[in-house]
């Protein structure tokens, strides 16, 4: 078991300040509403949303489907969001989209309870490994594969807290 590094601090910090700004100038003189993907996205948001310069709020859901590094192909919601989005302008922040499973799940659930606009940002973007058809209006880093660990990112609950992004290399 061994990491090699990928996304150092500085390459994750300028990426945050690059998608704040992208986003303060899309809604500028608007108020948006950013549900955070937990758990995988709780570091990213808190970045991105002291950078952001706009009225937030902030609402949380829990979504899970992976087992070690595969997605077992069953989003479950562990916990709902606690506000309501309609008529809202709501930004999706996901720390990474790989299969497309978990997303297209979530805007799923999220375009029925009818928001005013619906749309995505994420940390990491792996295009090559859809399995469903998603994208992402905010993408922070393309990336081709491997298993990303760091940043929020985790193998079964591990290494979430270090402050750069690995690849997990077996
Ligand atoms: O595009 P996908 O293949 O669906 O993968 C992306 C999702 O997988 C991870 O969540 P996970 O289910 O591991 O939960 P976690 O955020 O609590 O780690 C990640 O945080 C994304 O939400
Ligand atoms: O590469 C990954 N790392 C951690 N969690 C993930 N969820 C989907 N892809 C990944
Ligand atoms: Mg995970």
């Amino acid at each position: 078991m061994d990491r090699r590094l990928l996304y150092s601090e500085k390459r994750i910090a300028d990426e945050v300040q690059r998608l704040a700004k992208e986003i303060s100038s899309s809604y500028a003189g608007e108020e948006l509403l950013m549900v955070v993907v937990l758990k995988g996205a709780f570091f990213f948001a808190a970045d991105l949303a002291r950078q952001v310069q706009l009225p937030l709020t902030l609402d949380f859901i829990k979504l899970s489907s992976y087992s070690g590094m595969e997605s077992t192909g069953r989003v479950t919601i562990a916990k709902d969001l606690e506000t309501s989005i309609a008529g809202k302008h709501v930004l999706v922040v996901e720390d990474i989209i790989d299969t497309g499973l978990t997303l297209a799940f979530l805007l799923e659930r999220l375009w029925e309870r009818e928001p005013k606009s619906l749309k995505v940002c994420t940390l990491i973007d792996k295009q090559g490994r859809r399995r469903v058809e998603v994208t992402a209006d905010y993408v922070g880093i393309a990336c081709k594969g491997g298993f990303l660990v760091g940043y929020g990112l985790d193998l079964d609950e591990k290494m979430r807290e270090l402050s750069q992004i690995y690849e997990f290399i077996q």
